[in-house]
């Protein structure tokens, strides 16, 4: 039993645990804790969770039935329990391991920090999976949207994303630059007397479960690739390393599943050009993944040019923000992107959509709960419900075919009929 300070016991459901091999135990009524976030997050989650259970019921007929269990972050849980974190909610997700949360505000500039960052901290949430893919239908500013099938693999806790950093005037900031400019000679900050200073720490272990965890997901859905992609020639000893560290880890440990690109350039040296393609291209034809990598710029000029050559993208943390909300634009936005922060180790997981609170949405029941409908799926198929996450999946392609959509879909579709957030929802519902 939980031991929590203020919140409740669930009433019904069974603990989902984990076995000794890592292999989650998934009983027919898991307790799934759930928050329902800020600015739009009550109307998406309404929404979401809806269908969600439609699709168990008509899946399950009901023999297998998700157990809620809401817990709290963010301002519902400020106004609440006076905390924006409370710890019975880490308590919560500690103990039941899987969950699924709506977007939470974080200020800018001051005021508090991150609590989505936090959650993914607290509970080492390394791997922040984001797949993207196209529906048929969907508005695209680009012409070949359906060439879009990545998995993007962001490494959650590391990088400039960790929230070490000063304010520029404080004390601390003045520490932090004396020791850098006396003790190690640093002589290239331009303006230190207004400079804040962020830091950005990237590890062998942080880069090595990140790309484990790509390579391990390319091996078990027979993808082509895995591009590690970083800023490796700006910064040599974090980015740069990431790659290295990378390419090290998937030949030690996959040597003979995949190819790398170090490989390549190594057979280039010894043999030209003409002896690593012909390696490459047996690698490929005997089902080997392809582990190559990718500068950032270039890497998000080539998602749009040549989507097809990219597979599963493993990359750091800020990268991994900005090529998530890229992408999504390519097949129609983040209105459809869902994404979860997983520990393979532990079994903890939280599924949350890519996007955020949209504020001036909140409250008007008129947001596209796609994004947070899909993180479900992702939980469903995570727990093994494979036929429930296959018709969401069916009833989704069909709604955006039909052309009933949200006012993201609406705007830029011929002949649309838009709807509000929970029609939309009862769209899908009929359309299971
Ligand atoms: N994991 C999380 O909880 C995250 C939280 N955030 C936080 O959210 C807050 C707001 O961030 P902001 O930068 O405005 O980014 P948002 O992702 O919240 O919104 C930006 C724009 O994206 C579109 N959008 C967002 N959600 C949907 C949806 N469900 N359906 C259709 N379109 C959608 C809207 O576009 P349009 O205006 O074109 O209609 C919206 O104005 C910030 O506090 C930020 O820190 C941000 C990202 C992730
Ligand atoms: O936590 C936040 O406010 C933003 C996080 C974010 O943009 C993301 O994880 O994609
Ligand atoms: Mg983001």
């Amino acid at each position: 039993m939980p031991d929590f300070k203020e919140f409740s016991l669930p009433t019904s459901g069974e603990k989902i645990t984990v076995d000794q091999n890592g292999n989650l135990q998934v009983p027919n009524n898991p307790i799934v804790p759930f928050i329902e976030g800020d600015g739009t997050g009550p109307d998406i989650w309404a929404a979401a969770s809806r269908v969600l259970d439609a699709a168990v019921e008509k899946a399950y007929n009901g023999e297998k039935k998700i157990a809620w269990y809401e817990v709290f972050a963010g301002e519902k849980a400020y106004n609440t329990y006076n905390s924006w974190l409370p710890e019975d909610t880490l308590t919560a997700i500690r103990e039941y391991l899987i969950a699924i949360k709506g977007p939470l505000t974080t200020p800018i500039g001051g005021g508090i920090r991150s609590l989505n960052v936090a959650l993914r901290q607290e509970l080492d949430l390394y791997v922040c999976l984001r797949p993207v893919r196209y529906f048929e239908g969907v508005p695209s500013p680009v012409r070949h949207p359906e060439l879009v099938d990545m998995v993007i693999f962001r490494e959650n806790t590391e990088d400039i994303y960790a929230g070490v950093e000063w304010q520029s005037g404080t004390d601390d900031v003045k520490k932090i630059l004396k020791f850098l400019q006396e003790e190690m000679g640093v002589k290239k900050i331009r303006f230190p007397e207004t400079s804040g200073i962020g830091i950005k720490p990237v590890s062998v272990e942080g880069t090595e479960r990140l790309v484990r965890s790509a390579i391990e997901y390319a091996l078990t859905h027979k993808r082509k690739s895995v591009t590690l992609v970083h800023k490796g020639n700006i910064m040599k000893f974090t980015e740069g390393a990431f790659k290295n560290w990378g390419y090290e880890l998937a030949e030690r440990e996959y040597g003979d599943k995949v190819f790398t690109w170090a490989e390549y350039d190594r057979i280039v040296e010894a043999q030209g050009t003409d002896a690593a393609n012909k390696a490459q291209a047996d690698a490929e034809a005997a089902g080997k993944i392809i582990v190559k990598d990718s500068i950032a710029d270039i890497f998000l000029q080539q998602i749009l040019t040549r989507p097809a050559e990219f597979d599963v993208v493993a990359t750091m943390n800020l990268n991994g923000d900005y090529i998530s909300d890229a992408l999504a634009a390519q097949v129609g936005g983040i209105g459809i992107a869902p994404g979860a922060n997983i520990n393979y180790v532990t079994g903890h997981a939280i599924f949350e959509a890519t996007h955020g609170t949209a504020p001036k949405y909140a409250g008007l029941d008129k947001v596209n709960p796609s994004s947070v409908l899909l993180s479900g799926e992702l939980l469903l198929r995570h727990l093994g419900w494979d036929e429930a996450a296959d018709k969401i999946m069916a009833s989704i392609e069909k709604t955006i075919a039909s052309k009933v959509v949200t006012y993201d879909f609406a705007r830029l579709m011929d002949g649309a009929t838009e709807v509000k957030c929970s029609e939309f929802a009862d769209e899908l519902i009929k359309n299971l």
